[in-house]
């Protein structure tokens, strides 16, 4: 067996854009233009075909990205004619969910950033490029709505330039804006496209209408000199006042090559609900966007090693695949996505989970369609598919050859900043949380399970309160879950004031064995984010080096568990100065308990600092609104950061306390008529401000 379709003929892409700018109904329209879907479905009746859980179709929002698989055949440019499989990652556009973006953008290539032309760019779509930039994933950017009222290309094309700081480069004009959208200048060929009705019909090939030709021959200058930025070749005819001669084979070889190195970000429009300019979307998609042979190898670690290896996209060395998601189907059971970097992967064949180290059986390998599943024996570099029979595989584990193992790069850790308790109601129903936590939590490496020391409840810890609403949804309809569920609150945490020395001798003299071990330990705070910072200190061995770590596991382990309220206690710097042994009862073990019980009694004398979760807040709201925004943020104890005007909106940057969080976004719509809009982040953890501090954490919001 071999693949159908040649490597340089895919493109693994990601849609991402600001909530509501357009993503899903995009989507459809492209699985629609290419032949997988006949009728599609509006986002608010409840029946796209990408959202797939329940409680997407019930908010109308899309919370899981779906991999799908579709093939399209350009008309114009170097790829014109060929078939090329053009696989389409859905990705979230709320901030709660920003484990769901990051790990499509770990997977995809390349990427098409929707906007609303009518908003032009909007905060969250500021914090989904960032990401990309992150990542380091080609852009296009694609302006949707333009047949809106108030749609507006120009300031659109500016705003991407001057709040995200790219180069965008137009290579269409749309003919008309809001209800006039009737077609687009294509300024790489220079000919006209008339849209014909709703239905997705166009007029190819077209002269420039009269009107729109100044402007035309505008962009086009404004295309030719970012070309030849990047192309030696359009660099040549442009000094030498030659403009005549630039191609467009030439205009397309600079945009394809700005694009890959990320200089340029072409941009294109239309209107996904109208149907108009989405296929000349697919065409730049397949002309501008890499193939995954175009990227360099992925690397990963070989594990236990420091060595670094990288795996080339071809079919034919040692397999190699990350598992970006799971999601759990009533059906086949757990379905893990997967996407093969390379190799070959068979159905039937064991492969290695280095992360766990358990040889996983691959069962059925499959590709999903927007309507149906295809079943193959065989998938290949490149290749984003499902696999089901994996059991043991969590979100961000690799698959590879057990021969060659190699642990790809995960997906980044997220730091979790409110938790709620739940209880089951039974020991019954306690048996299927657990199972439904298990599964969330394998699912979403941005859910953290754990369980209250006093109150023996379930604790969950997420990346927000829609977050924690979505999980303790599906557990409850999903898992079917009778429990009874708290109210979110904020996850704090601890660390220390000051540095103080601490001795501690830790002996047992039980009849059998004894323990014995001393240590003397400096302890105190580490820079913010640091974790635990150890170091040994030790001189001439008095501690011998093998049991070192026992000790920095014992610390470690009570820093996790915490010495107050069960909040972990986080950015502690030991040093291990000195300490002792005895002849035969010095055992890991000993040493291990006596650096957990040191820290514990030198946080006594060091003092405890809450820190507390402050996001970055970015409001948006109608002028009228910005007083009541600007008191609002005060009293939840905000800190004004910036503030600037967006066309007519007024945009205000702040610091808040998670704390005093709770219930904003909704709040807020209602105050405004749903006319303000805000998106948060995790800024970073802060102090508690003093008068709070002695306060348990219940009473400190
Ligand atoms: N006028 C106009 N409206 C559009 C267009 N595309 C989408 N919409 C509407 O905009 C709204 C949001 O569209 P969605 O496709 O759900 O947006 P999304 O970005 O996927 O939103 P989430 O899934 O919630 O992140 C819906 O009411 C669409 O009907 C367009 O081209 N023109």
């Amino acid at each position: 067996m071999s693949r159908s379709t040649r490597i340089e003929r895919y493109r693994n892409i990601g849609i991402m854009a600001h909530i509501d700018a357009g993503k899903t109904t995009l989507t459809e329209r492209v699985l629609f233009f290419t032949g997988r879907i006949h009728a599609t479905g509006e986002v608010h009746d409840g029946t796209t075909e990408l959202d797939w859980l329940p409680q997407e179709k019930k908010r109308g929002i899309t919370i899981t990205s779906a991999a799908t698989t579709a093939f399209w055949t350009p008309t114009h440019g170097r790829a014109a004619g060929t078939p090329h499989r053009v696989n389409i990652l859905d990705t979230p556009g709320h901030v709660d969910f920003t484990i769901e973006v990051e790990r499509s953008l770990r997977v995809l290539d390349g990427a098409v950033a929707v906007f609303d032309a009518s908003q032009g760019v909007e905060p969250q779509s500021e914090a989904v490029w960032r990401q990309a930039d992150r990542y380091g994933v080609p852009r296009i950017a694609f302006l949707n709505k333009m047949d809106k009222v108030g749609a507006d290309f120009d300031m659109s094309v500016t705003s991407i330039e001057e709040r995200l700081g790219a180069r965008p480069v137009a290579v269409q004009l749309p003919l008309g804006e809001g209800p006039e959208f009737r077609g687009l200048v294509d300024l790489v060929r220079m000919r006209a496209v008339l849209f014909e009705g709703e239905e997705g019909r166009y007029l190819d090939d077209q002269p420039v209408p009269p009107e729109a030709r100044e402007q035309a021959e505008l962009y086009r200058q404004r295309l030719i000199e970012a070309a030849a930025d990047v192309d030696a070749g359009v660099l040549e005819k442009f000094v030498e006042g030659r403009l005549d001669e630039v191609t467009a084979e030439d205009l397309e070889r600079a945009l394809r090559a700005g694009t890959l190195s990320r200089t340029l970000v072409p941009v294109l429009c239309g209107s996904a609900f109208k149907k108009k300019g989405v296929q000349m979307l697919l065409d730049a998609i397949v002309n501008y966007l890499p193939a995954p042979s175009d990227l360099p190898s992925v690397e990963g670690c070989v594990p236990g090693k420091e060595e670094r290896v990288s795996r080339p996209a071809s079919d034919a060395g040692p397999p190699a695949a990350l598992a970006f998601k799971l999601m759990n189907d009533k059906a086949v059971g757990s379905i893990v996505f997967l996407r093969v970097y390379s190799g070959t992967l068979r159905a039937g064949t064991v492969l290695l989970n280095p992360v766990t180290g358990k040889r996983e059986r691959v069962g059925r390998l499959m590709f999903m369609h927007a309507n149906r599943r295809e079943e193959v024996a065989e998938v290949y570099a490149g290749d984003i598919c499902a696999a089901l029979g994996l059991k043991g595989v969590r979100t961000g584990d690799t698959l590879s050859d057990p021969e060659a193992p190699v642990v790809l790069e995960s997906l980044g850790v997220m730091e979790p900043v409110v938790q709620l308790a739940v209880e089951a109601r039974s020991p019954a129903e306690l048996t299927k949380l657990e199972e439904g936590l298990h599964r969330l939590a394998a699912e979403d490496p941005s859910l953290r399970v754990g369980v209250d020391p006093e109150s023996g409840q379930v604790l969950l810890s997420g990346m927000g309160e829609l977050h924690l609403e979505v999980v303790v949804d599906r557990l409850l309809t999903e898992y079917g879950v009778e429990a009874r569920v708290g109210q979110p609150k904020v996850a704090y945490r601890d660390t220390l004031r000051r540095k103080v020395r601490q001795e501690y001798r830790h002996v047992r003299q039980t009849g059998g064995p004894g323990q014995y071990a001393h240590v003397v330990l400096d302890v105190g705070p580490a820079p913010r984010g640091a974790g635990l910072v150890f170091v040994d200190d030790t001189r001439g061995g008095s501690i011998p080096k093998e049991l070192v770590p026992a000790i920095q596991k014992g610390v470690a382990g009570a820093m996790d568990r915490g010495v107050r309220d069960g909040i972990p206690l986080v950015d502690v710097e030991v040093r291990l100065v000195d300490g002792g042994t005895h002849v035969k009862d010095s055992t890991p073990q000993a040493f291990s308990m006596a650096g957990s019980l040191a820290l514990q009694e030198a946080v006594k004398r060091a003092g405890l600092l809450a820190l507390e979760p402050v996001m970055e807040v970015e409001v948006t709201t109608p002028e009228e609104y910005l007083g009541d925004v600007l008191g609002d943020l005060a009293a939840r104890r905000g800190r004004v950061q910036g503030m600037e005007a967006r066309g007519p909106a007024r945009v205000v940057s702040a610091r808040v306390p998670m704390a005093s969080l709770f219930g904003y976004v909704t709040g807020l719509r209602g105050r405004t008529q749903g006319r303000a809009q805000a998106s948060m982040r995790l800024g970073a953890y802060e102090p508690v401000p003093e008068a709070l501090q002695s306060l348990p954490a219940e009473a400190r919001a």
